[in-house]
């Protein structure tokens, strides 16, 4: 069947020993969707894309694969992936496109298709001119560049990315996600962890919200916006080492108020018309920011904490 899901989950479990670090979740990535694990570090999403990429064996539940058990056809099923792990694993005395070459032969592609196949793939990774230049110096950008360029080496069905942007400088993070866009819009499916909301909402057309192994929210990013938040919020910020001692001034303004550690966040349908509020009642905080409401304020709300600490 054509749209029969690519990647289904029922209950998935990993343990470490007592440890629980996913804690029977239920997952389903269709084919040619772009599909993120968003959570803190520690939220599980690692530990289940190992599962996912064949890599580690779930400890309970069912997962299937491209239609297949991991548990009997963990080869099959990895020949038809592709892994962007969360650390570059590149051969850095070898070339860019010698790390390509054998990747290829890995796959037992021959020589001929591994050529043209790396050719195109250096084309698409941006790294052409440094085809023939030792991996190890290049920049973390160029290397994250390659490591996907490799895990593509195979055409896989769906492309795994564990926290692809993590450790990249702003400028990098936009190149590299202006690629795997071009990837989207090429149909390739998706499946990306990560702990930034701005990635989450750039990449993903659906996602997972993952908290201590568990989903605490699962829908497209404006789908959860529009559930967990307003549209707008108004922050605040006062002259005090205790903001939650300024809730009472700012009482009946907001649909919901949340107290961070330097600043009050009020959730409002009009910001400019809560901010006109703020400063009618009087109070003089020392900044006063309007903005759209994103998925960290989602995380905030299911979870009182924040996505980065
Ligand atoms: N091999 C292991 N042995 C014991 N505990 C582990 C192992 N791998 C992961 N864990 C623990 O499981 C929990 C979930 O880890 P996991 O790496 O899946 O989280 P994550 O959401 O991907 O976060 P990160 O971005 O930090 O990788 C963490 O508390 C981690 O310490």
């Amino acid at each position: 069947m054509p749209d029969s899901p690519l990647i289904v989950a029922r209950g998935l479990v990993k343990r470490f020993g007592d440890f629980v670090a996913v804690d029977g979740i239920d997952v389903e990535v269709r084919p040619g969707e772009s599909f993120g694990f968003l959570g803190p570090n520690g939220a599980g999403k690692s530990s289940t894309m190992r599962m996912i990429g064949c890599v580690s064996p779930p400890s309970g539940g069912t997962l299937q694969v491209l239609g297949m058990d991991p548990a009997t056809d963990g080869p099959r099923i990895r020949a038809r992936l592709g892994v962007v792990p969360q650390r570059d694993s590149l051969d850095e005395e070898l070339t860019v496109e010698e790390n390509l070459w054998v990747y290829g032969r890995y796959f037992g592609l021959p020589r001929a298709v591994v050529q043209e196949r790396a050719k195109e793939l250096l084309e698409f990774a941006q790294l052409t001119d440094r085809a023939s230049s030792i991996v190890e110096p290049l920049s973390g950008g160029m290397k994250r560049r390659l490591t996907i360029a490799r895990g593509l080496v195979n055409t896989p069905d769906i492309l795994l990315l564990d926290e692809p942007t993590t450790g990249l400088d702003p400028q990098a993070r936009h190149v590299l996600w202006d690629r795997l866009f071009r990837l989207k819009r090429e149909g390739v499916t998706l499946v990306l962890t990560t702990h930034y909301m701005d990635e989450a909402e750039q990449l993903c057309d659906r996602l997972v919200v993952m908290d201590r192994g568990r989903i605490v929210a699962e829908g497209s990013p404006r789908e959860l916006i529009d559930t967990y938040s307003t549209r707008e919020v108004l922050e605040l910020r006062f002259d005090t080492d205790d903001h939650a001692h300024r809730l009472g001034d700012v009482d009946g303004i907001a649909d919901r108020v949340e107290v961070l550690a330097d600043r009050l966040l009020l959730y409002v349908r009009d910001g400019e018309a809560a901010h006109a509020e703020v400063l009618r009642r009087g109070l003089e905080p020392l900044s006063a920011l309007v903005r759209r409401a994103t998925l960290e304020d989602v995380f905030l709300h299911l979870t009182g904490r924040s996505l980065v600490d």
